[in-house]
């Protein structure tokens, strides 16, 4: 019998049909990214220190105290190698373990250089980034997350002493789950309500310090700690999610993150003249940087499954010879295909929305705050649908790598585990649909007004053909034309969110229409997002790109995004008539032999993501496919293999074994 060769990988490398180097650069987005960012993987994975692959097998304890040894590892190889902030970034990215550095670098140092005026910049930034201190970001309670507006700390201003007083008062007004706030962090980005002079002002950010900078103790007034083990083995668990109760705590006046609204020494609050979401801007900056990162996690899930998929063989042999590569069954092709296109179709949005971010950020700058609502939409929708997305092709990806996709040491259960709590943090993920819909029904009624609409909803403007447009798809190949993928998804996101605007107007108030009818809500902002995800994938495929026969590679993905999407949802590109069933039916016919022009450059194609072994942390996933003996050296290296008698023998299996053979006797 013929087993599987490691010499499948090379086969299926030597098929490529394009230039794999050429691709890396467009997957990493320039030459200079390519070149940091492979370094930095480099170094991580050849740095002793940086060993993840017992973290599954480790106690809650060990594990922890594992993390911030390599966290303090990381700093000090940043400081020893004086790598920039781009090039530490990319480093914390590889070290692949959510710690105390994540929240500080990604939320504490960000909340105070986009709500702390010039002076607390100058202040805290210094101390931040020596990190002198470590901070972290508390907004959620344990009675309110979702509810910004619901919070309950308080920060009441006393004239007297020039302090604030902030305060917990009650269970559900804990601070619940902030990351680095359990066990390490020295500082703390509080959200609370503003009180002064016996009125309530609204939510803003406060810093506070948690613990003592000699010993680490909490200060008078605070009761802090770990939230406890969350899911998965390993997983989130090296991070101290924690609580943290304020009795009365007095910090300074001037530790309120006062850009936007200051509070006198008399205690007069005077308000910038900004708009007051401004305050949330921090979640706005997360939730971009979490859509650029939902395309690593989806690729590297891909990277494993494909991988694997042409390493494995199942049946196909008459005559106990060579099988078939699970590879090149159809339905193999038609759940993993989608999400390799899906994860090049992130990579793309993700660069668009930075693009977005860094345009609102200069106008905000500016005092030009008109493109700030639309912001806010693209990066909670993004956020939603991009997230979603890859946790469910996270765990799709281990349910194709069959059983042994359920072994911990194909790295699929432990990304799956650290990667779903995206769908909930920094805003969950329908909550966040909510607000993209909310946006686009105030959009449908601006146009009955007569406003143009502008940036992502542009296309909205060309109302009139969108609500009567018939798709002219006949054939199979049309499905190949951009202005047929893209008018289809237009019409359909137009259609629903016009249905939803209208039905809403039925109702005796908007609120009450908007609540009944948030079902069809999200159904019309997923299909908006979607038209987002598939315009800028065209675009970018109509650019020019470098390299042999990388930009047919890529269409050819943009193709599988678009129709696999066109199937999935076909219910409603049918029922809101912008296609008939033929042509959907046309649709997959051009899928299926889009998935069969994308399988001999499927291995290539996961390859482009420069992934090195280490990063992947797969037995199934390695890049020489050396799969079975890797299996089979991890599973004898598990804790139960250390002895071949287990442990608990004596006392639990030898009685049964013995009262067994008593009863037999009988
Ligand atoms: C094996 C592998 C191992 C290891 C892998 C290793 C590492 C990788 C993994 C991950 C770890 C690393 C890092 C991860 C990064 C981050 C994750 C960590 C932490 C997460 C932190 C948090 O979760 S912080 C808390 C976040 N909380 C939220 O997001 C709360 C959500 N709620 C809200 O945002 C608001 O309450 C709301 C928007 C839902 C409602 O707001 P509001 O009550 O004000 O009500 P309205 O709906 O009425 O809105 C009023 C108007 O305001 C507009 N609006 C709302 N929000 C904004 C905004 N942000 N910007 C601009 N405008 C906004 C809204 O549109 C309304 O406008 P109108 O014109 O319609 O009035
Ligand atoms: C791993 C992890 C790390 C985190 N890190 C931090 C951190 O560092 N700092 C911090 O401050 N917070 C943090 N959080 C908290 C996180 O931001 C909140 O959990 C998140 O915002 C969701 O809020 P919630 O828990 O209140 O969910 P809830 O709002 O209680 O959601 C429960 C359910 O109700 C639904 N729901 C809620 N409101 C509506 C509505 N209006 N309409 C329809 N359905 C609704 C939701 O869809 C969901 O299904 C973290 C959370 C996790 C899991």
């Amino acid at each position: 019998m013929v087993v599987a060769s490691v010499d499948n990988l090379a086969d299926e490398r030597s098929k490529a049909q394009f230039d794999v180097g050429a691709m890396k650069i467009v997957w990493a987005g320039s030459k200079h990214v390519f070149d940091v960012t492979d370094r930095m993987a480099r170094i991580v994975a050849s740095d002793p220190e940086f060993r993840k692959d017992n973290r599954t097998t480790l106690g809650r304890k060990e594990l922890f105290k594992n993390t911030l040894r390599k966290m303090a590892h990381v700093v000090k190889r940043a400081n020893e190698l004086r790598l920039t902030e781009e090039e530490a970034s990319k480093l914390r990215f590889f070290v692949d373990e959510p710690g105390y550095l994540d929240l500080h670098w990604g939320m504490f140092v960000p909340a105070i250089k986009g709500q702390g005026t010039e002076e607390q910049q100058e202040k805290w930034l210094p101390l931040a980034s020596r990190m002198e201190i470590i901070g972290c970001y508390a907004q959620t309670e344990l009675g309110h997350g979702s509810n910004v507006q619901g919070l309950e700390t308080t920060a009441t201003f006393d004239p007297k002493t020039d302090e604030f007083i902030i305060h917990s008062p009650s269970l559900t007004s804990y601070k619940w789950w902030p990351g680095g706030l359990g066990k390490v962090s020295t500082h703390v980005v509080v959200y609370a309500r503003l009180v002064s002079g016996g009125q309530e002002h609204g939510i803003y950010g406060f810093i506070v310090q948690l613990r003592s900078l000699d010993d680490h103790t909490p200060l008078p007034g605070i009761i802090i700690g770990d939230i406890g083990t969350k899911f998965g083995s390993g997983a989130y668990n090296t991070m101290d999610n924690g609580f943290v109760c304020f009795n009365r705590v007095r910090i300074p006046r001037n530790h309120m993150l006062m850009r936007f609204c200051q509070v006198t020494r008399e205690g007069n609050v005077c308000l910038s003249d900004v708009p007051k979401q401004m305050v949330y801007g921090t979640m706005v900056y997360v939730r971009q940087t979490i859509v650029s990162d939902a395309s690593w996690a989806l690729s590297r899930a891909v990277c494993i499954a494909v991988r694997y998929s042409a390493i494995r063989r199942q049946f196909g042999s008459q005559d106990r010879g060579i099988e078939t590569q699970v590879l090149d069954y159809k339905t193999q092709q038609s759940r993993l295909f989608p999400l390799l296109a899906s994860a090049y179709a992130f990579r793309f949005v993700g660069e668009w929305l930075k693009w977005l971010y860094a345009d609102v950020t200069e106008r905000l700058q500016a005092n030009d705050f008109s493109t700030l609502p639309e912001a806010h939409a693209c990066t909670a929708g993004l956020k939603s649908l991009t997230t979603s997305v890859t946790a469910d092709a996270i765990e799709e990806c281990r349910k194709l790598c069959g059983g042994h996709g359920y072994l911990c040491s194909s790295g699929l259960p432990e990304l799956f585990a650290v990667y779903v709590p995206a769908c909930t943090y920094e805003g969950d993920n329908v909550v966040l649909l909510l607000q993209v819909a909310r946006f686009l029904v105030k959009t449908v009624s601006r146009l009955a007004a007569g406003k143009k609409p502008v940036g992502t909803t542009t296309y909205m403007g060309n109302a009139e053909h969108l609500m009567q447009c018939k798709s002219s798809a006949s054939s199979p190949e049309d499905w190949l034309k951009p202005s047929v993928v893209l008018e289809a998804f237009e019409a359909r996101a137009f259609r629903l969110a016009v249905a939803c605007a209208r039905d809403i107007s039925k109702f005796s108030t908007p609120e009450a229409g908007f609540a009944e009818l948030s079902i069809d809500l999200v159904e019309a902002a997923i299909a908006h997002c979607e038209v987002i995800v598939v315009s800028r994938f065209i675009e970018k495929v109509q650019q020019d790109i470098p390299g042999d026969g990388v930009k047919e590679q890529l269409q050819i993905l943009c193709f599988i995004y678009a129709l696999h999407l066109i199937h999935k949802h076909s219910g409603e590109f049918l029922s809101t008539g912008c296609i008939t069933p033929e042509q959907a039916t046309l649709a997959n016919e051009q899928l299926r032999t889009l998935y069969g022009q994308v399988r001999p450059n499927a291995v290539s194609l996961v390859d482009a993501f420069n992934y090195t072994d280490h990063y992947l942390g797969s037995a199934l996933g390695r890049y020489d496919g050396n799969v079975y003996a890797t299996l089979y050296a991890q599973a004898l290296r598990d804790p139960l293999n250390d002895t071949v008698v287990p442990d608990g023998y004596e006392e639990f299996i030898r009685p049964v074994l013995k009262q067994t053979m008593r009863l037999s006797r009988l």
